[in-house]
């Protein structure tokens, strides 16, 4: 690891810190509402593993609104969410979605989302709109996605000036991430102005302010698809949950992030017991999860 003395590895001790427990004064607008805009013809079970994720991970509600065909999905999997569009506290965007693939229409419908200042989560197919996005951002590549995101970040620099491109040399390849993970997920960071959470069998979250955190032990059983959208729905629900603390902070969102890798690696751990697990396995192990890390276990 680059630095290794640099970066924090987190623990459900700090972690239990960032998880809201609902009070009894509360309602589904006060704990917070997450958007979700994810799922596409292609990839419409990203969005069903989004949503169950965020819903399980308790949040006051999941707004989606993400392309018709794949809402029917959603909410056959998943009645309790509201499929129009409304007051958000956040916004995940982007699993299951190909950004060569915008149309006109749905590029403008995630102009308006990545717009309106709510803390963001932006995953696969809505990484390059870290360039746009207004408010905290918070990235979910993994190595061939970061890769992608820099080269495009180095194409824009070239179009400006080229000073960028002076300042952080020619952009990395997805091997070259893949071996320096920590160095890369800083440089995003920095270069991006976001913080970057760089998925793998240990995950990097690094902060535009500094902020480094580690998540290592994460169950390689995890390598499988779709469980990448299970942790951008864990992410959503706490960001939404904690909004009002972001708003008044924007350097809460690195803990928040790695509070979500580690409740997604224990959900993980959870589910397997050893073998073989899928996604929802993950996304359905949540609940227990987080009780058992509030408890303290
Ligand atoms: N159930 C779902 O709806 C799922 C949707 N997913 C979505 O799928 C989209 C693409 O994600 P990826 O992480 O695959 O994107 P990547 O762009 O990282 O992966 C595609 C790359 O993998 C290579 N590749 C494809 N098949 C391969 C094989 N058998 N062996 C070796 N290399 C191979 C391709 O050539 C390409 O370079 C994202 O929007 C993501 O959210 C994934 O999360 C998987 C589950
Ligand atoms: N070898 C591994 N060991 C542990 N965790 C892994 C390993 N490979 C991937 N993961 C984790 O699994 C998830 C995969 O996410 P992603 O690559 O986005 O997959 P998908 O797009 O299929 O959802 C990430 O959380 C990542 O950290």
């Amino acid at each position: 690891m680059e630095n290794s003395a640099e970066w924090l590895e987190w623990d459900v001790a700090r972690a239990r810190e960032w998880l809201v427990v609902p009070r009894p004064g509360d309602d589904k607008y006060s704990r917070g509402v997450l958007g979700v805009f994810t799922g596409s013809h292609d990839y419409p079970g990203a969005a069903v593993l989004g949503v169950e994720a965020a819903m399980r991970t308790g949040v006051g509600m999941v707004r989606y609104t993400g392309p018709s065909s794949v809402r029917q999905l959603v909410l056959a999997r998943r009645p309790e969410i509201v499929g129009v569009g409304g007051r958000v506290q956040a916004w995940l965007i982007g699993s299951g979605m190909t950004s060569s693939r915008r149309t006109l229409i749905l590029g403008g419908e995630l102009a308006q989302a990545t717009a309106q200042g709510v803390p963001t989560v932006l995953d696969a197919g809505a990484l390059d709109l870290v360039h746009e996005a207004r408010g905290s951002v918070v990235l979910t590549p993994h190595y061939r996605e970061l890769a992608e995101v820099l080269a495009e970040t180095d194409r824009r620099a070239g179009h400006a000036a080229g000073k960028a491109r002076a300042e952080h040399g020619s952009p990395p390849t997805a091997a070259e991430i893949a071996a320096r993970p920590a160095l890369w997920a800083v440089r995003a960071a920095e270069q991006l102005g976001a913080t970057v959470l760089l998925k793998g069998s240990v995950t990097y979250i690094a902060g535009p302010d500094g902020a480094r955190f580690t998540v290592s032990g994460i169950p390689s059983w995890l390598a499988t698809a779709g469980t990448g959208d299970v942790l951008g729905g864990i992410l959503g629900a706490l960001l939404a949950t904690r909004h009002s603390t972001i708003a008044q902070d924007a350097a809460a969102i690195a803990p928040i992030a790695a509070t979500a890798v580690l409740v997604h690696a224990l959900a993980a751990r959870r589910a397997s017991q050893g073998g073989p697990i899928v996604a929802l396995d993950v996304a359905e192990a949540v609940p227990a999860t987080i009780a058992a890390m509030l408890a303290g276990d």
